[in-house]
């Protein structure tokens, strides 16, 4: 249901007028009460702990304004600490982050405009009033879901396993709170789950609560957008009080992103900020063990707003990536289950069509497919009918056929991480590898992650040029195998990374003879750190001899490099026993 853009506009005007006069009326009460008050920083923490101050202006200047739960007004100096905002807001301060006064005459002026715009408003307004109303409360309504109804079990939700092993954590924890509380251990109260569209991030934390049966309650941070004022941090506290009358449960948070965004400080916007902050305080609000969950879903991790990702708050994040050839055979299975397959239908072989399809494009293939087989009245769904539906489902978000594009792309993909992988195992066996894959992640294009034992407390000089090894061997494999004219922006993560440890050993580790035992930003006193033309020339000089040095290994070891590639193409992601395999099968026949 939408409303027409006059009728909102209305609206708009009357909450502006409203909050026009209650501006304009706090406004000279706190002026007529202008001898503002300085207190020491010491004092203003006192207040805060004695919950004697009621509104805090977050500005970056060195003093900050507020207001005391009495109506005095007092400046403050601002300490600029990282977890200041994060500190009143657990006090339940309301913390504005914009300056505390205008001038009188910008108040007057600004009343005037408010005065006539209000008029023309409220002539308008008869009419729309009905339609707030309803507006109003439909606004407050969110999806729940109760406990008997949440039907969605773990065996529902194929693929995924790792987010689907950190979920299940949780569930003990809803089914018997009482047991972690006892032990003082804290419990996330929140979790991000992050990754593309359709890959199942709602529907795990519906299993969640279909697991724990507890009931389910689901809003979306884009109902948020263009809410009217005050409405959306309303929203989420009643959202929060229903669901702590109701005990244990599962709070669905989907796009998050649109509350959380990072804020820049130009495009800040009130509304979404007051929202968010309703959100923290919620969260900061209740019990450990009262067994209330957040769970809350995004595109793109790296756009939110860190204060939500701090501890106490989502301090959970698991991805939830695109299926992998052996994930996307059973989700095919798990929709298949209610449908009638022809016999000549090879899940398995569908699953190595569908590369880069998500989990709901795959179920909505075999829905489609369906559909098609319940039109001609056919007695099974047959390969016509799946390669008709292949085609709608492509088709619906873009034209170009994806198999033909991407099978070029995917070879590059697994030629770069294959050779991350062969580098790794050739000169750092003690490293694991955890896993090696070409679907791509929200991080980028082909994933590899490698797992450095993390208990130590220094880094070798040979472990860091191990490490630039590594990085650089995306590109080495690809330049080897497509020519330098053919290597791609693949590797600028790369790089990137390589760039940052070969800088840090020759400025701060005194790793280098030429650059000598200086660190190069306290020589520079933070001025133009890292512009001294023999600390880059070095740089340079070390990443080149590395670059040349990683690619007569790897060229000695093509045939490997070919097999890891080979068996990529085919199973999409390898773990650990899948690379030692291939390498140890070498080796014994090298001997
Ligand atoms: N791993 C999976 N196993 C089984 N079915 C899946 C899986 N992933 C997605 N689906 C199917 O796709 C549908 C949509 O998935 P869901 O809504 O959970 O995705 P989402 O990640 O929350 O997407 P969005 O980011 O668009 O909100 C599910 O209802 C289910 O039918
Ligand atoms: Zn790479």
């Amino acid at each position: 249901m939408k409303i027409k853009m006059d009728k909102k506009l209305i609206i708009a005007v009357l909450l502006i007028v409203i909050a026009g006069a209650i501006g304009f009326v706090l406004y000279v009460q706190t002026n007529a009460n202008s001898d503002v008050k300085e207190v020491s920083y010491n004092e203003f923490l006192e207040a805060v702990e004695a919950r004697q101050v009621s509104t805090v202006y977050l500005v970056d200047e060195a003093k900050i304004k507020g207001i005391f739960s009495d109506g005095t007004v007092f400046v403050t100096d601002n300490p600029r600490t990282e977890n200041f905002k994060e500190m009143l807001l657990k006090n339940q301060i309301k913390v504005e982050e914009h300056k505390a006064n205008a001038t009188l005459t910008n108040a007057l002026s600004t009343l005037g405009v408010i005065l006539v715009i209000g008029g023309m408003g409220l002539y308008l307004s008869k009419q729309a009033s009905k339609q707030t109303s309803r507006e109003f409360s439909r606004m407050s309504n969110f999806e729940a879901i109760p406990q008997e109804e949440v039907k969605v079990t773990f065996a529902q939700v194929a693929g995924n396993a790792e987010a689907k092993e950190s979920i299940l954590d949780l569930v003990d924890f809803l089914r018997y709170p009482e047991k972690y509380g006892k032990y003082g251990a804290r419990i996330p109260r929140g979790v991000i789950l992050y990754g593309p569209p359709g890959t199942g991030k709602t529907l795990l934390a519906k299993a969640l609560a279909g697991e724990a049966g507890v009931p389910f309650y689901a809003v979306s941070g884009s109902d948020f957008i263009q809410i009217y004022a005050g409405l959306g941090a309303g929203r989420i506290r009643s959202l929060f009080k229903k669901a702590r009358e109701k005990g244990k449960c599962v709070i669905f948070i989907d796009e998050i992103d649109a509350l959380g965004k990072k804020r820049d400080g130009i495009n800040g916007n009130d509304e979404s900020d007051r929202t968010l902050n309703a959100l923290l305080t919620e969260m900061s609000g209740f019990n450990e063990n009262e067994g209330i969950i957040v769970i809350a879903a995004t595109n793109r991790l790296d756009t939110l707003d860190d204060a939500l990702l701090r501890p106490g708050r989502f301090d959970r994040q698991v991805e939830v990536g695109l299926p992998d050839v052996k994930a996307r055979h059973q989700i095919l299975q798990v929709h298949s289950r209610q449908k009638p397959l022809s016999q000549n239908i090879d899940l398995g072989k569908l699953a190595h069509q569908t590369v880069y399809f998500s989990g709901a494009e795959l179920e909505s293939l075999l829905n489609e497919a369906a559909i098609l087989a319940a039109k001609q009245g056919a007695q099974h769904i047959d390969l016509s009918h799946i390669d008709k539906a292949y085609y709608t489902v492509i088709a619906g978000e873009e034209k170009k056929d994806r198999s033909m594009i991407s099978k070029k792309d995917r070879e590059i993909t697994a030629y770069h991480e294959a050779g991350h992988a062969l580098v790794t195992k050739l000169i750092a066996p003690e490293n694991r590898v955890t896993k090696v894959t070409i679907i791509p992640s929200t991080k980028g294009a082909g994933g590899f992650s490698m797992n450095i034992p993390p208990d130590r407390m220094y880094r070798s000089k040979q472990e860091m040029v191990h490490n630039i090894q590594i990085a650089l061997a995306g590109r080495i494999a690809e330049e080897i195998v497509y020519g330098e004219e053919n290597i791609t922006t693949g590797a600028s993560n790369d790089i990137e990374k390589a760039t940052e440890i070969v800088t840090a050993m020759v400025k701060h580790f005194g790793m280098n003879k030429k650059a000598g035992m200086i660190n190069y930003d306290v020589l520079y006193g933070g001025r133009s750190v890292g512009m001294d033309s023999e600390v880059i020339s070095e740089c340079r000089r070390i990443m080149e001899e590395l670059y040349q040095e990683t690619k007569q290994l790897m060229e000695e070891h093509m045939n490997i490099l070919k097999e890891i590639t080979a068996l990529l193409l085919d199973k999409e992601t390898l773990n650990e026993e899948d690379l030692n395999e291939i390498i140890f099968s070498r080796e014994k026949a090298a001997i």
